[in-house]
Protein backbone atom coordinates (compact mmCIF):
# COMPACT_ATOMS: atom_id res chain seq x y z
CA UNK A 1 0.00 0.00 0.00
CA UNK A 2 1.37 3.04 -1.07
CA UNK A 3 -0.06 6.25 0.62
CA UNK A 4 -4.09 6.94 1.43
CA UNK A 5 -5.15 7.68 -2.31
CA UNK A 6 -8.80 8.98 -1.29
CA UNK A 7 -10.98 9.52 1.26
CA UNK A 8 -14.74 8.55 0.24
CA UNK A 9 -17.37 11.02 1.56
CA UNK A 10 -20.87 9.87 1.35
CA UNK A 11 -23.62 13.34 0.80
CA UNK A 12 -27.00 13.78 -0.08
CA UNK A 13 -26.88 17.06 -1.92
CA UNK A 14 -24.35 17.01 -4.71
CA UNK A 15 -23.91 20.76 -4.89
CA UNK A 16 -24.17 22.13 -1.77
CA UNK A 17 -21.31 19.62 -0.58
CA UNK A 18 -19.32 20.32 -3.36
CA UNK A 19 -19.86 24.55 -2.34
CA UNK A 20 -18.91 23.71 1.29
CA UNK A 21 -15.60 21.58 0.31
CA UNK A 22 -14.77 24.72 -1.58
CA UNK A 23 -14.82 26.59 1.21
CA UNK A 24 -13.65 24.49 3.37
CA UNK A 25 -10.07 23.46 0.92
CA UNK A 26 -9.90 26.44 -0.89
CA UNK A 27 -9.64 24.71 -4.47
CA UNK A 28 -12.26 23.47 -6.74
CA UNK A 29 -12.93 20.06 -7.70
CA UNK A 30 -10.99 19.11 -10.26
CA UNK A 31 -12.93 16.46 -12.15
CA UNK A 32 -16.79 15.40 -11.52
CA UNK A 33 -17.86 12.41 -12.84
CA UNK A 34 -20.75 9.76 -12.97
CA UNK A 35 -19.87 6.42 -12.07
CA UNK A 36 -22.91 4.52 -13.58
CA UNK A 37 -21.94 0.94 -12.09
CA UNK A 38 -21.79 2.26 -9.10
CA UNK A 39 -24.79 4.56 -9.13
CA UNK A 40 -23.02 7.86 -7.89
CA UNK A 41 -21.96 10.75 -8.74
CA UNK A 42 -18.34 12.10 -7.35
CA UNK A 43 -16.20 15.22 -7.39
CA UNK A 44 -12.52 14.82 -6.35
CA UNK A 45 -10.39 17.57 -4.29
CA UNK A 46 -7.04 18.00 -3.62
CA UNK A 47 -5.88 17.80 -0.17
CA UNK A 48 -2.20 17.98 0.32
CA UNK A 49 -0.50 14.64 -1.35
CA UNK A 50 -4.15 12.74 -1.07
CA UNK A 51 -8.00 13.60 -2.48
CA UNK A 52 -11.19 13.62 -1.22
CA UNK A 53 -13.74 12.11 -3.02
CA UNK A 54 -17.33 13.14 -2.38
CA UNK A 55 -20.12 10.38 -3.15
CA UNK A 56 -23.81 11.71 -4.21
CA UNK A 57 -26.19 8.78 -4.91
CA UNK A 58 -28.26 8.39 -8.27
CA UNK A 59 -30.83 6.16 -7.17
CA UNK A 60 -31.91 4.44 -4.19
CA UNK A 61 -30.50 1.00 -4.38
CA UNK A 62 -26.73 2.60 -4.70
CA UNK A 63 -24.42 2.01 -1.85
CA UNK A 64 -23.93 5.21 -0.97
CA UNK A 65 -28.37 5.94 -0.63
CA UNK A 66 -28.10 2.78 1.18
CA UNK A 67 -25.18 4.25 3.48
CA UNK A 68 -26.75 7.53 3.93
CA UNK A 69 -30.13 5.98 4.91
CA UNK A 70 -28.58 3.56 7.83
CA UNK A 71 -25.99 6.17 8.80
CA UNK A 72 -26.28 9.54 7.81
CA UNK A 73 -23.41 11.41 5.64
CA UNK A 74 -20.02 11.00 6.44
CA UNK A 75 -16.36 9.33 5.93
CA UNK A 76 -17.49 6.36 3.64
CA UNK A 77 -13.99 4.79 2.20
CA UNK A 78 -10.64 4.95 2.91
CA UNK A 79 -8.42 4.26 -0.30
CA UNK A 80 -5.59 3.15 -0.51
CA UNK A 81 -2.65 3.12 -3.82
CA UNK A 82 -1.67 -0.11 -5.00
CA UNK A 83 0.29 -0.73 -7.59
CA UNK A 84 -0.95 -4.48 -8.14
CA UNK A 85 -4.07 -4.60 -7.26
CA UNK A 86 -4.06 -8.62 -8.52
CA UNK A 87 -1.48 -8.89 -6.16
CA UNK A 88 -2.82 -7.00 -3.24
CA UNK A 89 -6.29 -8.91 -3.33
CA UNK A 90 -4.82 -12.11 -3.37
CA UNK A 91 -2.81 -10.81 -0.15
CA UNK A 92 -5.52 -10.08 1.38
CA UNK A 93 -7.75 -13.13 0.64
CA UNK A 94 -4.67 -15.51 1.71
CA UNK A 95 -4.61 -13.25 5.11
CA UNK A 96 -8.27 -14.05 5.36
CA UNK A 97 -10.02 -10.58 4.17
CA UNK A 98 -13.37 -10.59 2.75
CA UNK A 99 -13.18 -9.06 -0.86
CA UNK A 100 -16.41 -7.51 -2.43
CA UNK A 101 -15.41 -8.31 -5.80
CA UNK A 102 -13.76 -11.37 -7.29
CA UNK A 103 -12.23 -9.07 -10.14
CA UNK A 104 -10.97 -5.21 -9.61
CA UNK A 105 -13.00 -2.97 -11.75
CA UNK A 106 -12.98 0.20 -13.15
CA UNK A 107 -13.78 2.96 -10.56
CA UNK A 108 -13.43 6.59 -10.67
CA UNK A 109 -10.75 9.27 -12.02
CA UNK A 110 -9.42 6.22 -14.67
CA UNK A 111 -8.63 3.50 -11.89
CA UNK A 112 -9.27 0.31 -11.00
CA UNK A 113 -10.84 -0.34 -7.52
CA UNK A 114 -11.98 -3.55 -5.53
CA UNK A 115 -13.59 -3.68 -2.22
CA UNK A 116 -12.77 -5.17 1.29
CA UNK A 117 -15.81 -5.65 3.30
CA UNK A 118 -16.11 -3.17 6.56
CA UNK A 119 -16.85 -6.48 8.98
CA UNK A 120 -13.37 -7.49 7.95
CA UNK A 121 -11.39 -4.61 8.57
CA UNK A 122 -12.35 -2.97 11.55
CA UNK A 123 -15.65 -1.60 10.98
CA UNK A 124 -14.03 0.72 7.51
CA UNK A 125 -14.74 0.08 4.01
CA UNK A 126 -11.04 0.04 2.88
CA UNK A 127 -11.07 0.51 -1.47
CA UNK A 128 -7.92 -0.62 -3.17
CA UNK A 129 -6.75 1.46 -6.49
CA UNK A 130 -4.56 0.95 -9.17
CA UNK A 131 -3.83 4.12 -11.37
CA UNK A 132 -4.85 2.47 -15.23
CA UNK A 133 -1.98 3.59 -17.20
C1 LIG B 1 -16.92 5.86 -7.77
C2 LIG B 1 -16.21 4.57 -7.83
C3 LIG B 1 -15.34 4.23 -6.67
C4 LIG B 1 -14.05 5.04 -6.75
O1 LIG B 1 -13.49 5.03 -7.87
O2 LIG B 1 -13.54 5.63 -5.79
C5 LIG B 1 -16.04 4.39 -5.33
O3 LIG B 1 -15.57 4.90 -4.37
S1 LIG B 1 -17.62 3.68 -5.30
C6 LIG B 1 -18.21 3.85 -3.66
C7 LIG B 1 -19.54 3.19 -3.58
N1 LIG B 1 -19.44 1.77 -3.81
C8 LIG B 1 -19.26 0.87 -2.81
O4 LIG B 1 -19.27 1.20 -1.62
C9 LIG B 1 -19.09 -0.56 -3.24
C10 LIG B 1 -18.71 -1.47 -2.07
N2 LIG B 1 -19.74 -1.48 -1.06
C11 LIG B 1 -20.59 -2.54 -0.93
O5 LIG B 1 -20.47 -3.53 -1.60
C12 LIG B 1 -21.71 -2.39 0.10
O6 LIG B 1 -21.96 -1.05 0.36
C13 LIG B 1 -21.39 -3.12 1.46
C14 LIG B 1 -20.18 -2.52 2.15
C15 LIG B 1 -21.19 -4.63 1.21
C16 LIG B 1 -22.62 -2.94 2.37
O7 LIG B 1 -23.72 -3.36 1.62
P1 LIG B 1 -24.97 -4.15 2.26
O8 LIG B 1 -24.48 -5.33 3.03
O9 LIG B 1 -25.99 -4.36 1.22
O10 LIG B 1 -25.51 -2.99 3.19
P2 LIG B 1 -25.90 -3.00 4.69
O11 LIG B 1 -26.43 -1.63 4.94
O12 LIG B 1 -26.77 -4.18 5.01
O13 LIG B 1 -24.51 -3.14 5.46
C17 LIG B 1 -24.07 -4.31 6.10
C18 LIG B 1 -23.27 -3.86 7.31
O14 LIG B 1 -22.11 -3.11 6.87
C19 LIG B 1 -22.16 -1.79 7.41
N3 LIG B 1 -21.65 -0.86 6.42
C20 LIG B 1 -22.18 -0.62 5.21
N4 LIG B 1 -21.44 0.28 4.54
C21 LIG B 1 -20.43 0.62 5.38
C22 LIG B 1 -19.35 1.53 5.26
N5 LIG B 1 -19.19 2.26 4.15
N6 LIG B 1 -18.50 1.64 6.29
C23 LIG B 1 -18.65 0.90 7.42
N7 LIG B 1 -19.68 0.00 7.59
C24 LIG B 1 -20.55 -0.12 6.59
C25 LIG B 1 -23.62 -1.54 7.71
O15 LIG B 1 -23.80 -0.56 8.67
C26 LIG B 1 -24.06 -2.92 8.21
O16 LIG B 1 -23.62 -3.10 9.52
P3 LIG B 1 -24.59 -3.69 10.65
O17 LIG B 1 -25.76 -2.79 10.68
O18 LIG B 1 -23.75 -3.69 11.88
O19 LIG B 1 -24.91 -5.08 10.17
CO1 LIG C 1 -13.63 5.70 -3.74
Amino acid sequence: MKKVEHIGIAVKNFSEANALYYKLLGVEPYKTEYVESEGVNTSFFRAGDTKIELLEATNPDSAIAKFIEKRGEGIHHIAFEVEDIVAEMERLKQDGFVLLNEQPKKGADNRLVCFVHPKSANGVLVELTQEIK
